[in-house]
């Protein structure tokens, strides 16, 4: 049984009674952190998102994140954020969120990704394995890159991009520990839950 786990991140927009539908994907199967990115929501609606979401995960014994701003994850309760390379400062982060989770994003570079390891991530994502509709991408990520992080690193890593039961086995078999996934929950087209039970058993199976 491959140890890598699902990483869900809510789509772009949420719709009304999106609560419901986060409820169905993470009762359908195993989900480890749910990361809330709103990327077009002022601070109020970001609130109320967190308000509304955290308790959905929190209660089923899933993290939860937030992307882009870790003085705000911190202070709404949050398990943790998610930054980017260009999301603040890593170093004040680390220390603002104390023993929360703070993930970094490192594209498909070694160098970005050994920095987060020794300011203290606690994991480092890499990213676009394939082709996505989710988000304009720059970086092509590759299964050797999480061949040599697994081999020479302990830090948990994510693999993002393009993620689908049907082409994520060699990111599985090359040692990914979380894959992010969008399109492949939210888009899939018989609902979320099926969906996860899809992801999870492609993981299982790789
Ligand atoms: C798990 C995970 N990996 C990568 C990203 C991308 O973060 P970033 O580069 O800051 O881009 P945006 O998501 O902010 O558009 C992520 N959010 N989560
Ligand atoms: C946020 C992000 N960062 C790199 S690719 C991506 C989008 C992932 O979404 P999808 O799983 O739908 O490709
Ligand atoms: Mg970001």
């Amino acid at each position: 049984m491959p140890d890598c786990r699902l990483y869900l991140i809510t789509p772009p927009r949420l719709t009304d009674g999106f609560e419901t539908l986060l409820a169905q994907a993470l009762d359908a199967g195993d989900v480890a952190c749910v990361q809330l990115r709103l990327k077009d929501a002022g601070r109020d609606e970001v609130a109320r998102a967190v308000e509304k979401l955290m308790p959905v995960t929190q209660s089923r014994g899933v993290a939860f994140l937030l992307n882009d701003d870790a003085e705000t994850a911190k202070r709404l309760g949050c398990d943790g954020a998610h930054l980017g390379q260009t999301d603040g400062d890593h170093e004040a982060a680390r220390k603002a969120l104390d023993s929360h989770i703070l993930g970094i994003t490192c594209h498909s570079s070694r160098h970005m990704a050994m920095t987060a390891g020794e300011l203290g991530a606690d994991y480092v994502a890499f990213g676009a394995f394939f082709p996505t509709e989710t988000k304009q991408t720059e970086h092509v990520a590759t299964v050797e890159l999480l061949e040599w992080w697994r081999e020479m690193m302990e830090i948990p890593c994510v693999a993002i991009g393009g993620i689908t039961a049907a082409n994520c086995a060699p990111l599985v078999r090359a040692g990914a520990d979380f894959l992010a996934v969008v399109g492949a929950v939210w888009n899939h087209q018989d609902g979320p839950g099926a969906g996860v039970k899809a992801m999870n058993a492609a993981i299982a199976g790789a």
